[in-house]
């Protein structure tokens, strides 16, 4: 089932209260359906940065493991920002092969290529004064990365065989679970491309360290299956909050759906969440060596930061440490140097 469109775009205007799942909306100058109002720190510095990241025109990476919610997050930028009224044009890069690819975002003229028996204008053309979404942008080849990096160097399009260049206003979001920077390590992904699209990065955290905002993501996604009222007992509660959620919210999704299904009654037991959740090994259980509370303190630090997406004096306002004191813990974990302030 699509989620409605309050939970599509946190924000957008809209109604005092949610009228699909029924959280509030609160309003602080700009509406945002509390589900996003996300209890985990790490979620707060993401939204608090999305939030700036919309009013931009920038082009954004959107980083994240599969089911993060990257593209529930590029809808958001769009719609929270002055593009707004413009078309938003999802594109999945993966999922088109290269050839076919060039063509559905350059558009072609007639005759260009055989099969080609008219004109047709590209996705960037069908994004004008809007977004465009290129969804898995480490999976696009390298021929056509050379074509993206002119359109975007040069604000133009050339439609496949033509001559003429077409001015366009295209905000551009990439999205990738990959490791882009490795990728361009491996010779994969140029370099160029890489920086002339990461002006602005987003890093979705995934859910386990996101742990405050579990259950109620949980209860958010059975409030939107047409079953009777269900609630998690207390054991189910813990399984959610022990398994590690490979597939993030898309899987936690996939659970509350298939638990209202099985579930007889109004109560949600462990048995009747999917197997992999009681077969995985809980996350209480010592399965990695215990760490000291310097290991620890290193791990929360970066991912703080690379919530903030490297910027150092939002990472120490949300750590509650000095900009001095964080600069001498990354310094002291050799971080510093590759990190912006
Ligand atoms: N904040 C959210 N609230 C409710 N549902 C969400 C939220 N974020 C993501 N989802 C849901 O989780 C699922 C995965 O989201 P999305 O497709 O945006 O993830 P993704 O990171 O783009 O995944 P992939 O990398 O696999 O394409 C979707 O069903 C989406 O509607």
């Amino acid at each position: 089932m699509p989620l409605p469109d309050c939970c599509q775009e946190p924000f957008g205007a809209g109604p005092e209260r949610c009228s699909a799942c029924s959280h509030q909306v609160t309003s602080e100058g700009l509406r945002t359906c509390t589900r996003f109002a996300a209890q985990s720190p790490a979620m707060q510095a993401v939204l608090r940065r999305a939030r700036a990241i919309a009013q931009s025109s920038a082009p954004v990476v959107l980083l994240g493991e599969t089911g993060t919610g990257k593209e529930v997050f590029a809808r958001a930028l769009h719609h929270g920002g002055a593009r707004a009224a413009r078309p938003f044009v999802p594109v999945n890069c993966g999922a088109i092969p290269g050839e076919l690819l060039e063509s559905e975002l350059l558009g072609h003229v007639r005759g260009a290529f055989s099969g080609a028996v008219a004109d047709k204008a590209g996705l960037f053309e069908a994004a004008a004064g809007g977004t465009l979404l290129l969804d898995e942008v480490g999976d696009l080849p390298l021929s056509l990365q050379v074509k993206l990096l002119r359109v975007l160097q040069d604000g133009e399009v050339r439609r496949v065989g033509s001559n003429h260049s077409l001015a366009l206003d295209v905000r551009v979001i990439a999205a990738t679970h990959k490791d882009l920077g490795a990728l361009v390590e491996r010779g994969l992904f140029r370099e160029d491309l890489y920086y002339r699209l990461k002006v602005l990065t987003l890093r979705l955290p995934p859910l386990r360290e996101r742990l405050a905002d579990i259950l109620p993501l949980a209860r958010h996604f059975l409030a939107l299956e047409r079953t009777p009222p269900r609630r998690l007992t207390p054991a189910a509660e813990e399984l959610l909050l022990e398994y590690r959620w490979p597939g993030n919210l898309r899987e936690l999704s996939n659970a509350m759906r298939c638990a209202s299904a099985v579930a007889e009654g109004a109560a949600l037991e462990p048995e009747h969440l999917p197997e992999e959740l009681l077969r995985a090994p809980t996350r209480l259980a010592p399965a990695a060596p215990l760490r000291t509370l310097a290991q620890v303190e290193r791990e929360h630090v970066l991912a703080v930061l690379a919530a903030c997406g490297g910027v150092q004096a939002e990472a120490a306002r949300i750590l509650g440490i000095g900009r001095n004191t964080l600069w001498r813990k990354l310094r002291e974990y050799g971080e510093a140097v590759a990190l912006s302030s």
